[in-house]
């Protein structure tokens, strides 16, 4: 049955599907939303093209589902949608459909997931199945994308891939893959109610999506083919919902009954007394047959509509028809995707080896073909030093006392200096060759940060970007370890061949132990990459956990929240524990297999040829190079389990370095000192719209500001206030509608320019823990004393400054916590104030934390400098907003009202009016009232 938001335009159902139907969801998810039940605003109108994109091959489905793991709970969407198409073999690049659930895209909703996977090449399904039927082959319901409930997590998305057994194969976006057995899987999963027509359940009800599973159910009760026929038959005969619910429902409670061994043997006859019961006494059905044993349930047998219950999943499949990627198929046929989604089908996944090998593209290639030769060589001179060696004993006693002697040993020891120079010129060029790596690659991260699109830093958390920055050092060990690994193959093969050459009837046991060294660990080694990358992200989600944990230890003592902190950090780290332990365990099972093969394989060939020969020096020296062969292959098995861990590295530091960055800066005139009038930004929106991770914050919004005009932007909590400033910042790219400044459309290569001549003060500006001047004269070459002097006067901070004893070198301390609230907000007023040439002012709250007298002084301190400049003034103080030029209203995204403050209060019953006028009233109660006994702080102390 398909479960779709009713509003939207539905595509044309399959006979045996249901049509839209009254969602009714008893839960409303978390992480993971129904956006149709929910009531959420529809997801996704792009604009209609023409299909253009050429069929592609399918892919084979994968056994193993691959791995996608995620840290942070908004993403198990996104995750799981990559994991699924993954198993297809369909490749979606994760970093920009994480970047496209930040827009119009909602990928915590699961109507905008089955709309995904249709677009990306699969044929998907959103469907309520029973839920002891989805593990059952009969009906088809795997693989699916299935909202679970998480303690710690709400309602988040996995993939339950296949079944093995008891066994359901599961992708969960937090924990990786997993096998667990169904009756353990089922009780998390979401039960969902669904309101249908009764004509249409019954519709499906009929169809094999239901008989086929019911049936098989049937015949595991030990019903025999002709008792279940019959059953099934006689439920049929019955007009309606009821006949098939009740033998559904009695199936079930007959399957539940032989579980505990309550009865035993073939269940015909019970499930047949059962059905006519309720069918003779329907107003005793749940007396008969508990209310949970149902999963369709009416009024009365005749109700026209009935509620079903059952597991809420995105069953998927390969698409059957050819089909054109990158265009929407379930709801709105043929509309091309939105362009960030268009982008996660386009671009590649990233492939470490190529990147870092165009890193070290500046290297001399003659000096990377010695490196290479002298790594290669090392191995066989170990092999011809053996062989020197030996032959030394066997000529000693022909040698003569004096020159000979000399000579042989000259002989002997100058081949092992230039061994051991050798090995040690290797060395130090694999070291060098490391390091060079670790500072390209560092070079182009740092450079690239700043060069980021807002949608890349939005979707990610500062701190997972802090620990890839972090673990960059182990990109150094890479060289080594490919080194070091082509050495022990080249040790491995020398030795076979000349073992082999030795003794010619070793040639097949040192083979397979050679192969074996390598084809074990290369047959661990998709398991130990995954299991490595989980251990990894979950380290990623611990270190956000501790960073947020610092930033916010005070109020968290304040709350005394640390028992609620406690418990998610014993969560993160049990995860991070259980992945690390199962890498652990892999790799110690590895070794162990080795060992054992290798010792048992090593004792073989030593067997066979100490037995047919007697003690001979050759006998010797083949025993040493017998026992040097698990040497190898253990230096072989670790580069191969060493190799996942500096890959994921790798991958996780160059995933940005292919990011999309920000449109370059077209060369601008040079920066204005004055800005007149005529020379400031003129504002034109029209049907602007905006919206992030599928959700509307900005509608149709309509506005034209002319240049160098003042503007009070008001509106309750939430209203979008912030929102439309954040469009002219460049944050929010619109989803519809037009924005022009100065007459010309804004473009993304426009933003860069824009933000140099915006003055924008916010408490969200940071401030960083340096001095005050530092923070003052922040991202400017050169300010004059005198500038200074008069921006630290217009923002009320001299006084301040007197009472610090460090005076402008004083720290401000992490985001200005040394300083007062008052005191941050007025300092980031004076940094504003300090860039000369602002053609736009954007203030946003900007004296939070100042009483009033002191906001009133510093709001018209600041309009007056900015006198010329188009200024927009977010504000919750409103009478402070009646000497504006303008006053716009905002109220859910929408702007509700606008003009002069004369005209907007003198319309009875305006928004505006109603505002001030509510202001007032709070002033008089808090302020004004005589019940009230008035204190002051001066100066550290209380007055009254
Ligand atoms: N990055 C975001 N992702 C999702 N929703 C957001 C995001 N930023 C803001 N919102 C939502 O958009 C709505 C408008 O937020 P906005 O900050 O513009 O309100 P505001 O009018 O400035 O409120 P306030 O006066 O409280 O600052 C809010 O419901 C908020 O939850």
């Amino acid at each position: 049955m398909t479960v779709r938001d009713p509003q939207r335009r539905a595509p044309p159902l399959p006979p045996a599907v249901f049509p839209p139907v009254d969602g009714g969801a008893n839960d409303v998810p978390d992480d993971a939303h129904i956006a149709g039940s929910t009531g959420a605003p529809a997801p996704v109108e792009p604009p209609s093209i023409e299909p253009i994109a050429p069929a592609r091959k399918p892919p084979a489905r994968r056994f193993f589902i691959p791995e996608v793991i995620q840290s942070s709970k908004m993403d198990c969407g996104p995750a799981a949608l990559k994991a699924l198409l993954g198993g297809f073999g369909i490749s979606v690049h994760y970093g920009r459909l994480r970047e496209a659930c930040r827009t119009s895209v909602d990928g915590t909703s699961i109507d905008t997931l089955e709309e995904l996977a249709g677009a990306f090449g699969l044929d998907a399904r959103q469907t309520v199945v029973p839920t002891d039927h989805v593990p059952l082959p009969a009906a088809s319901a795997l693989p699916a994308l299935v909202v679970v409930k998480r303690p710690h997590l709400g309602n988040h998305f996995v993939v339950l891939w296949n079944r093995v057994g008891p066994y359901v194969q599961v992708m969960d976006p937090a924990a990786g893959r997993i096998w667990v057995r169904w009756s353990e899987f089922a009780p998390s999963t979401l039960k969902y109610r669904a309101t249908v027509p009764t004509k249409d359940w019954r519709a499906w009800a009929e169809s094999p999506a239901f008989l086929s599973p019911l049936d098989s159910r049937l015949r595991s009760l030990g019903v025999s083919r002709r008792d279940a026929d019959a059953l099934l038959d006689l439920a049929r005969a019955s007009e309606g919902w009821l006949g098939l619910g009740a033998l559904d429902a009695a199936v079930r409670f007959c399957a539940s009954l032989q579980q505990a061994g309550i009865v035993r043997g073939s269940e015909a006859q019970t499930v047949r007394a059962m059905v006519e019961r309720v069918h003779a006494s329907f107003e005793e059905r749940f007396d008969l047959l508990p209310r949970p044993y149902w999963s369709v349930e009416g009024e009365s047998p005749e109700d026209a509509m009935v509620a079903s219950t059952g597991v809420l999943l995105v069953r998927a499949r390969l698409a059957t028809e050819v089909r054109a990627p990158g265009v929407l198929h379930t709801a709105e046929e043929g509309t091309a995707l939105p362009k960030e989604l268009q982008a996660a089908l386009e671009t590649r996944d990233e492939r470490p080896e190529q990147e870092l090998a165009k890193l070290l593209a500046g290297e001399s290639r003659v000096g990377l073909a010695l490196l290479t030769v002298g790594a290669l060589v090392t191995p066989l001179g170990m092999i011809c030093q053996t062989v020197l060696l030996r032959r030394l004993f066997d000529l000693a006693p022909d040698l003569g006392m004096g020159m000979q002697r000399v000579g042989a040993g000259v002989l002997v020891v100058g081949f092992l200096a230039l061994l051991g120079a050798l090995e040690a010129g290797v060395y130090a060029g694999m070291q060098r060759l490391g390091r060079v790596l670790e500072m390209r690659l560092r070079l182009a991260f740092i450079q690239k940060i700043p060069r980021l699109q807002d949608l890349y830093l939005q979707s990610r958390l500062s701190s997972d970007m802090a620990e890839r920055s972090h673990m960059m050092h182990v990109v150094r060990g890479l060289p080594a370890l490919a080194f070091t690994g082509a050495r022990a193959l080249v040790g491995l093969v020398a030795t076979v061949v000349a073992i082999g050459m030795m003794d010619s009837r070793l040639w097949t046991g040192t083979i397979v132990l050679a192969v074996l060294s390598v084809v074990l660990p290369l047959a661990f080694r998709q398991r130990m990459t995954e299991q490595d990358m989980r251990a990894r992200t979950q380290l990623g989600g611990l270190s956000r956990y501790y960073l947020d944990s610092l930033v916010g230890a005070v109020p968290l003592r304040a709350h005394g929240a640390q028992t609620a902190l406690g418990r998610e950090h014993e969560i993160l780290l049990t995860g991070w524990m259980r992945s690390s332990l199962q890498l652990l365990r892999t790799m110690v099972s590895l070794r162990f297999v080795q060992a054992t093969v290798g010792a048992a394989l090593c004792i073989t060939l030593l067997t066979l040829h100490l037995g047919s020969q007697g003690v001979t020096g050759g006998m010797l020296l083949v025993a040493y190079w017998i026992m040097g062969l698990p040497e190898h292959a253990q230096q072989l098995a670790g580069v191969i389990q060493g190799y996942p861990a500096a890959r994921n590295v790798a991958l996780r530091c160059m995933e940005p370095l292919g990011a999309p960055e920000v449109a370059p800066r077209p060369a601008s005139p040079a920066p204005l000192t004055e800005v007149s009038r005529s020379q400031a930004t003129g504002i034109s929106l029209h049907g602007v719209s905006v919206e992030v991770s599928g959700h509307r914050l900005l509608h149709d919004i309509d506005l034209d500001i002319a240049p160098g005009s003042h503007v009070a932007i008001v509106g309750s909590s939430g209203a979008g206030k912030s929102t439309l400033l954040g469009v002219l910042l460049g944050w929010y790219p619109v989803a519809s509608g037009s924005v022009r400044l100065d007459g010309r459309p804004l473009e993304p290569s426009d933003i860069e320019d824009l933000r140099t001549r915006t003055a924008w003060v916010d408490p969200a500006v940071q401030l960083w823990n340096q001095s005050i001047a530092a923070n003052l004269t922040y991202g400017q070459e050169q300010v004059g004393s005198g500038d200074m002097a008069r921006a630290l006067e217009s923002a009320d901070l001299e006084t301040a400054l007197q009472h610090m004893q460090g005076g402008l070198q004083t720290r401000t301390g992490e985001n200005g916590l040394r300083l007062s609230g008052g005191e941050g907000q007025r300092l980031r007023l004076a940094r504003a104030l300090l860039r000369p040439g602002m053609r736009l002012a954007l203030l946003d709250e900007p004296f939070r934390g100042l009483d009033r007298t002191t906001r009133r002084k510093l709001l018209g301190r600041a309009r007056e400098h900015w006198k010329d400049t188009t200024l927009l003034c977010v504000t919750h103080d409103v009478s402070e907003t009646q000497g504006f030029d303008a006053v716009v209203v905002i109220e859910d995204g929408r702007v509700v009202e606008r003009g002069t403050p004369e005209a907007l209060l003198s319309v009875p019953g305006s928004r505006y009016r109603a505002l001030l006028e509510g202001e007032a009233v709070a002033q008089g109660l808090l302020h004004d009232a005589p019940a009230w006994r008035r204190w002051r702080l001066e100066g550290g102390r209380l007055v009254e």
